[in-house]
């Protein structure tokens, strides 16, 4: 029988202050040996970053600041090395970027930074470099240059989307938030591509797709899951209905993650599904088990699936926004654009290919520009450097370290890319002699090495075809902002804080 008497006398206040006692006294110890006896003691860095992971935690989740931006200083403050967590160091120069991301550097990811994209494995988020790669070889041939001149007609079908959706606005003479205009846009162009199906954003009224929004508002959580995971596994324990009934701007992407789980559930159910599809999608490749091997899990297929949504909706439309923001600041950029565009693209009611605009040497320089400026992904990239250690930099660094290098170190150096706050596409035209280094070799917002971005065809094809058609289909004008006022948050990727980009957008004649 239960004895009430017993748990009373249960001496709990005792036993819950010894095990936060402890829990302190062995943080502090940690703290100390992290201190004195780590194997990282050498290297300089602020005093509490190497003592605990709560110097991190304090500087991205309590004061919400952008890590990167607390880099620049700490470089200028301690040199190129510096030590930013216990087991984490980040270094400044640019050509240790080659060093630590290269093709034969088969480095693991850091799972303190990747764990949080998924519950389950996806590309992104396998962590060793063998498994990752057998992940990735059997997506890669749906995302070649090849593969993706063959379906362009997928993503200038949604640029066309877009295009007749600013004409709607042209038509209720309002302006255009291109921001969630080239998030559709992308969302759309991935969808389709990838899964066969488009969300269909690019219809949205005002561009205010549920799916758009939710990813957005979902963004900010990001630093705050990576260092709490239970939370992010605790949310997956609820069903969708609850998430979105507790919190209302997570409900489109719960729709989007019940939505790609029921697409998985039947194509796994159904797999005659894939062969009727009008083009192959990740689900034909994925679910081609050869060698007696075993097909992903459903979660694992949903889990795939989502983070191509994530990986490359907001990277390419970042590109695309930072672009467009600053060629409509700068008349002769816009003028120079325009002329070149015209010249392949002379007559509006033809659709030239992507390979034709792909030949464009300003509209390229303008997509690099665009690149560098929004870089990809901000947070340092960290993988860990094998068990028998590496040099880096021209220093020993010891196995199982952490090590990084932000993009914004690369693209914002002053000596490669001189007043690198400026956009200027011109840099990328700038002829070189034979022997000097193309500044290509600079351009990693794609990153570099074997875990370098799988859809980089595809996303340098959307940015190709959204610049095109935006430019030669209308006439645009920035409408009370500029560039110089646009705000991002570090969330791994930037993330859009400023206010709401505004551009009157109205469609050309001939
Ligand atoms: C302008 C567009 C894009 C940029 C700048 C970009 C950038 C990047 C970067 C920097 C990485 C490395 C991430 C890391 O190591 O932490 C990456 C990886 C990845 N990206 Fe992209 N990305 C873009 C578009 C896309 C698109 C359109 C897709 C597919 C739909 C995609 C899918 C992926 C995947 C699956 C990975 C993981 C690759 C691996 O682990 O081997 N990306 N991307």
């Amino acid at each position: 029988m239960f004895n009430s008497s017993r748990l009373s006398t249960f001496p709990i206040w005792e036993v819950a202050c010894t095990a936060v006692l402890l829990y302190a006294a062995w943080m502090v110890a940690k703290g100390v040996y992290n201190w004195y006896f780590h194997p990282l003691a050498k290297f300089p860095g602020p005093r509490w970053a190497s003592f605990s992971p709560w110097w991190k935690i304090n500087l991205e989740v309590l004061q919400g600041r952008n890590l990167t931006d607390e880099l620049f200083r700490l470089h200028a403050m301690y040199g190129d090395v510096v030590r930013i967590g216990p087991n984490e160091l980040h270094f400044a120069k640019p050509n240790v970027y080659h060093e630590i991301y290269n093709p034969h550097n088969r480095w693991s990811r850091d799972p303190s930074l990747y764990h949080v994209f998924s519950i389950s494995e996806s590309l992104l988020t396998i962590m060793e470099y063998p498994r990752a790669k057998k992940r990735k070889d059997i997506l890669q041939p749906l995302f070649s240059r090849k593969a993706i001149i063959r379906m362009q007609h997928l993503i200038q079908d949604m640029a066309n989307r877009m295009c007749h959706n600013m004409e709607e606005h042209s038509r209720n003479k309002t302006s255009v938030d291109i921001l969630r205009a080239y998030k559709c846009f992308s969302l759309d162009g991935i969808t389709s591509f990838c899964f066969g199906t488009s969300m269909n954003a690019t219809d949205a009224p005002d561009f205010e797709a549920p799916v758009g929004e939710a990813m957005h508002a979902s963004l900010p959580i990001e630093p705050f899951l990576k260092h709490f995971p239970f939370v992010k596994n605790s949310l997956e324990l609820f069903p969708a209905w609850v998430v979105s009934t507790v919190q209302p701007q997570l409900s489109g992407l719960m729709d989007l993650r019940e939505a790609l789980r029921n697409q998985v559930k039947e194509t796994v159910a159904h797999p005659e599904i894939l062969e009727q599809a009008e083009h192959p999608t990740i689900f034909n490749n994925l679910l081609d088990v050869k060698d007696g091997g075993r097909p992903p899990s459903l979660i694992n297929l949903r889990d795939e699936a989502l983070l191509m949504v994530f990986a490359g909706t907001d990277t390419s439309s970042t590109a695309l926004t930072i672009g467009t923001m600053h060629i409509l600041d700068r008349p002769d950029i816009h003028r120079k654009l325009n002329e070149e565009l015209l010249q392949v693209w002379p007559n509006l009611s033809d659709r030239p290919t992507y390979e034709a605009l792909d030949n464009l040497p300003y509209l390229k320089a303008v997509i690099k520009e665009s690149l560098r400026l929004s870089s990809g992904v901000w947070s340092p990239m960290t993988r860990i450097v094998p068990r028998e250690g590496a040099q880096i930099d021209g220093h020993f660094i010891p196995g199982n370290t952490a090590v990084g290098i932000s993009n914004l170190f690369v693209h914002l150096n002053a000596n490669i890319f001189p007043n690198p706050h400026t956009f200027e596409p011109n840099r990328w035209l700038q002829s070189k002699d034979a022997d000097s280094e193309s500044l290509d070799h600079w351009l990693v917002a794609f990153s570099k090495g074997p875990r370098s971005c799988l859809g980089l065809n595809l996303g340098w094809c959307q940015l190709v075809l959204g610049f095109a058609n935006v430019f030669r289909r209308f006439q645009l004008e920035l409408d009370n902002v500029n560039a110089s006022q646009m705000h991002w948050q570090e969330c791994y990727i930037p993330h859009y804080t400023g206010p709401e980009l505004k551009i009157a957008a109205t469609p050309r004649v001939s």
